[in-house]
């Protein structure tokens, strides 16, 4: 039976160096947005059109993740809209949406706080959308956030979307103004594939977020991790160590505020006085793993089984890298494996050129005597972490589930 007198006592931060932990969670509502003046002064000028009566009817607001779109983009917009009557601002993150129905339904549910059945359709549902911002006033923002989750379902396509709400009949009939902002981690154009009509329809208007530099993640950081740990918790060059890593290998803000939360967890439980350089170091390891994890379990399977080639051949219990695109294919052809993993080398080549865009693995050229010059080529992480996505990605795959029976 559990004391649950002794389980309290003994999980209860006494010695923890921090004061305000929460103040580290990337989802909590920072004070101020800093670093971003010149991206708020872009936004800031497309919300000022209004008083030349216009607004751009798309903007593209891009860049990687954790670079602060969606909290500079909001604040900008909300505090224009408290200043300004004849505009309102509204937001919709689509991540969770798996169809265009359902991403129009969330739009429609933002601005009247109802949802419209299957049976209406996507038509349907946009003549809500019009009969809602019919009651709006003069100028509407409707900011979509994670955008790039819009995907072809088998009912609309992407353009068909698009087109609705930009040109759609009824907004055009009832002289609706409408500006969509469009948040993304990708220019949208190169994600969605969207057709001529709807394309030429969209402004070419763009807002950029670069990844941070180490000055911009020390005007982030530095009165968060002030407030969140105890006074000296956080040494200067531990301070200095954390933020040049972070913006070294990722210029995310996210992620940088979980390293220093996950080092000041390390360090509690080490019983340190301090955060150290080692306690950031092996959060920075946790971390990459983590994001190189979330990377492969995104992965379409051809890509995905590609990584499982290149990381197979082992010696001596040992993974052995580099290998070369002919290694790979014969890897993939094995008797046990089903015909879907018999990959082309053609077909091999091309997902590697995909795989190295998305900076999973590197490749160069070696010259190899008689057998002329060969592709050689190697994950950028560590290749375990491909054997131990396999059982999770398996689940979602059933494919999958040869190799990892293989495996065992
Ligand atoms: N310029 C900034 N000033 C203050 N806090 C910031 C800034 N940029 C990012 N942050 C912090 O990082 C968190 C993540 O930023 P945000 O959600 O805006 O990133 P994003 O670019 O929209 O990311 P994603 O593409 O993953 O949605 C914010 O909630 C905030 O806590």
């Amino acid at each position: 039976m559990t004391d649950y007198d002794d389980l309290f006592t003994e999980t209860a931060p006494d010695d923890s160096l921090f004061t305000a932990k929460g103040v580290l969670d990337p989802l909590a509502d920072p004070e101020e947005v800093r670093a971003r003046e010149s991206q708020e002064r872009e936004l800031a000028t497309h919300l000022n059109g209004i008083h030349d009566e216009y607004l751009p009817p798309t903007v593209s607001i891009h860049g990687p993740p954790g670079t602060g779109k969606t909290i500079t983009t909001r604040r900008v917009c909300r505090e224009f809209a408290a200043r300004t009557e004849s505009i309102a601002v509204e937001y919709v993150n689509l991540k969770e949406c798996r169809t265009l129905f359902s991403a129009a339904n969330e739009i429609y549910y933002e601005l009247s706080g109802e949802k419209k059945g299957a049976y209406a359709g996507l038509d349907g549902v946009f003549e809500g959308i019009w009969n809602a911002l019919e009651e709006y006033p003069e100028w509407t923002v409707l900011l979509l956030d994670e955008i790039d989750h819009i995907q072809q379902d088998t009912n609309y396509d992407p353009s068909d979307f698009f087109y609705r709400l930009l040109r759609g009949e009824g907004k055009l009939a009832r002289g609706i103004n409408l500006s969509v902002w469009l948040l993304s981690n990708e220019l949208l154009e190169v994600d969605l594939r969207l057709d001529s009509r709807v394309e030429s329809t969209m402004s070419d208007e763009t807002v950029f977020f670069p990844p941070y530099g180490e000055e911009e993640l020390v005007a982030i950081l530095e009165p968060r991790v002030e407030r969140a740990f105890r006074d000296g918790a956080v040494p200067e060059d531990a301070f200095e160590y954390g933020i040049r890593e972070a913006a070294r290998r990722w210029g995310d803000a996210r992620k940088a505020l979980t390293l220093f939360r996950q080092a000041g967890e390390t360090a509690s439980e080490r019983g340190l006085d301090e955060v150290t350089k080692d306690c950031l170091e092996v959060n920075l390891e946790t971390t990459d793993r983590d994001t190189t994890m979330e990377t492969l379990l995104d992965l379409p399977f051809n890509h995905f089984l590609v990584l499982t080639g290149i990381t197979g051949w082992k010696r001596g219990g040992e993974i052995r890298q580099p290998v070369t695109t002919a290694k790979v294919h014969e890897f993939l052809h094995q008797d046990e494996y089903p015909e879907e993993f018999s990959l082309s080398e053609r077909t091999i080549r091309t997902l590697l050129t995909d795989l190295e865009t998305m900076g999973l693995i590197e490749t160069w050229i070696e010259s190899k005597g008689r057998e002329g010059r060969q592709k050689q080529i190697e994950t950028t992480f560590e290749p375990q972490w491909v054997q131990d996505a396999m059982t999770d990605y398996a689940t979602e795959s059933t494919y999958l589930k040869a190799i990892v029976a293989n495996e065992e």
